[in-house]
């Protein structure tokens, strides 16, 4: 499933002292399949972006197309592309209400109007997918850690067998353990299922090492669209955004300024950390 955005801009409060541009002409495509992060300092425009995506919000002016359909133009009903281009709000555990994490990751496909086997079956596979097993059924979320919460909340989403699956900071509040999980459950969910991935973060350490293409947002603009490597070699110019770039790509411009043979053909952060070791270990003898 693919995502169009042309010329979109969108202002909250319009017309009103209190009006906020908080997009400016923003076009850029989402292919299916892909695995994108979208980061941006805070007020950059990711969260009004991603509303967008899905039609949660109607652009003040531009259009946004899903599957070549203009969404707004009511050839298909917006609910239908809700339940396509799935999005997890930041701290998602915050919407969990019912009694037990069942009947919570049930509560999509069954506002669906799904048959019971069908809803079964989706939410046992939705719960299984992010990695819990059968013993949470029967428990309230409320009596879950954060990172288990997180990934029931995520399991309603899927449950609803999205094609598109955007997170907005969905490592928000977790330790690092949590963290790698969840974003290592997001890496097997876009492999195994070949669901398009859309990953919100401040975080170019976190984003970086999994994505394949970065979409930088600055003051309501894309800054920035290209794989990792080539944003990251913008370091200046993300520090100016108070953005950073990964320590390690820090460790390869070093490097490089002091005369090592730095392989260009280095495009992960895993490509990086292996470049160093072997740089390191030609140089450094015991
Ligand atoms: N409901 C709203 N009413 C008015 N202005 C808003 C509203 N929501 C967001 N804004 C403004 O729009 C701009 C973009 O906000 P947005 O939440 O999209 O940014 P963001 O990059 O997602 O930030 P964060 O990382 O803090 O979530 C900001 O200047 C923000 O203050």
């Amino acid at each position: 499933m693919s995502i169009k955005i042309d010329n979109l801009t969108y202002i909250y409060s319009a017309n009103t002292p209190f009006e906020k541009k908080a997009l400016d002409d923003v076009t850029l495509e989402i292919n299916d399949g892909e695995f994108v992060g979208l980061i941006g300092h805070t007020g950059s425009g990711k969260s009004t972006l991603i509303q967008q995506f899905n039609g949660l919000l109607k652009p003040t002016s531009g259009d946004v197309y899903v599957n070549d359909i203009n969404i707004h133009n009511k050839q298909k009903p917006l609910k239908e592309i809700r339940q396509k281009v799935g999005l997890v709000f930041q701290y998602p555990e915050h919407q969990l209400f019912e009694m037990t994490v069942y009947k919570d990751v049930a509560y999509g496909p069954t506002n669906m109007g799904l048959d019971a086997k069908e809803i079964d079956k989706r939410v046992k596979d939705a719960i299984s997918t992010v990695g819990l097993n059968e013993e949470i059924y029967e428990k309230s979320p409320f009596e879950l850690s954060g990172g288990q919460k997180r990934r029931v909340a995520i399991a309603g989403v899927l449950a609803m067998e999205p094609d598109v699956l955007i997170l907005d900071e969905p490592t928000a509040g977790l330790d690092p353990r949590g963290r790698d999980e969840i974003l290592d459950e997001l890496v097997k969910l876009h492999q195994e299922l070949g669901i398009t991935v859309i990953l919100v973060s401040h975080s170019m350490e976190d984003v970086g090492k999994y994505v394949e293409r970065i979409i930088v947002m600055d003051k309501g603009k894309v800054k920035y669209d290209d794989t990792p490597k080539k944003v990251f070699n913008h370091i200046k110019e993300l520090e100016s955004m108070g953005l950073g770039v990964p320590q390690v790509t820090y460790l390869m411009h070093e490097l490089k300024d002091k005369g090592f043979m730095v392989s260009n053909e280095v495009t992960t952060i895993q490509e990086a950390y292996d470049e160093i070791l072997n740089i390191v270990s030609k140089d450094v003898r015991l």
